[in-house]
């Protein structure tokens, strides 16, 4: 297959942070490009790598560009949700792992190719699926989600202040014709947001364009179903390193990691709090870890991304 050019983010802090046994067994979530499939491979002698990914085409480049290690039987490609993760790996016969490794949102080739509909710098047809076998894409969310279910989707993945403007001319535009493509979804929201504040904040339909591809992929909700999953698979001493690339994701896995890593509500007065009370996870950096002004300068897509690493302790 010709070139897959995505640049990973935060390729070496990711991967050190899953301090790699090189028998163990490990899971790269978000395969992608394969930059830290590639990164885990290197340090593995006789452990294996699962990689998950929904994208066929990401499977299909995969298979050849790193086609070696899965002839010397080190890697398995998984085309699935990470949300499956627990039961896709019981398939294989693995119930427990050493290390996880996400890297969210969409590849830059997804974002690059016109016909998958994620940009609104390319004219297409609303898609923005990832799974390109899944029924919902973005042509229903614009036209047959309701006024409310627009509103809060532009709200809440979107954190747009002009939700309601832009659902209000979003029914308007779709009571003559369906909207069809990027850019007629792109003009809409455009004009839907007031003169003044569009010269702020890069392009005007930026935050409508990630609220929608959050709905259509169930971004949040893969995300939480499958970090819960991991964190009951990791055997001690197992890490789990996430990079967030938005405020709702990062605020997520801070969330989940917070309720792993505290004590529990213990009754007061306790002398000592009891071994088995002590939580079962540790962070392994109190704040996230954050690309170098040196990755920064050559990786655009590096610029909001953040990573967060969790270790089971018992
Ligand atoms: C940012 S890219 C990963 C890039 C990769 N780390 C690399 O170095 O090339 C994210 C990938 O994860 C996949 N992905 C995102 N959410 C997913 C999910 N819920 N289940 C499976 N794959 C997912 C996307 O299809 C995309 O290929």
């Amino acid at each position: 297959m010709a070139e897959f050019n995505h640049v990973t983010v935060l390729l070496h802090e990711a991967v050190a942070g899953l301090a790699i046994q090189p028998a163990g067994v490990y899971v790269d979530a978000t395969l992608g490009g394969g930059g830290h499939s590639g990164e885990i491979l290197k340090q593995l002698t006789s452990g294996h790598l699962y990689s998950f990914d929904q994208d066929e085409t990401a499977i299909h480049y995969n298979q050849a560009n790193l086609g070696p290690a899965i002839e010397e039987g080190k890697l398995t490609l998984m085309q699935t949700n990470f949300r499956n993760l627990k039961q896709a790996l019981a398939d294989q016969g693995v119930t427990a792992i050493d290390g996880i490794v996400y890297d969210l949102g969409v590849s830059s080739p997804q974002f690059d190719d016109a016909k998958r509909g994620f940009s609104y710098q390319h004219d297409a047809p609303l898609d923005m699926r990832m799974n390109q076998d899944q029924p919902l894409s973005a042509y229903q969310v614009v036209n047959e989600w309701s006024y409310q279910e627009l509103v809060r989707i532009l709200y809440r993945y979107g954190e747009e202040k002009f939700a309601k403007q832009i659902a209000r001319a979003i029914e308007r535009a779709r009571q003559k014709q369906p909207i069809q493509t990027t850019m007629e979804l792109a003009n809409i929201v455009k004009e839907a947001i007031p003169a003044a504040a569009r010269r702020h904040g890069g392009h005007p339909a930026k935050k409508s364009f990630q609220a929608i591809r959050i709905a259509v992929n169930d971004e949040l909700g893969a995300l939480e179903d499958s970090l819960e999953q991991a964190l009951a698979l990791l055997k001690v001493g197992g890490r789990i390193s996430v990079i967030t690339f938005q405020s709702l994701e990062d605020r997520l896995v801070k969330t989940m990691f917070k309720e792993a890593t505290s004590l529990p509500d213990l009754p007061p007065g306790l002398p000592v709090i009891p071994a088995d009370a002590q939580p079962d996870f540790k962070l392994i950096n109190k704040k996230p870890v954050l690309p170098t002004e040196d990755e920064l300068k050559v990786n655009h897509r590096a610029h909001s991304a953040k990573l967060r690493v969790i270790e089971r302790l018992k």
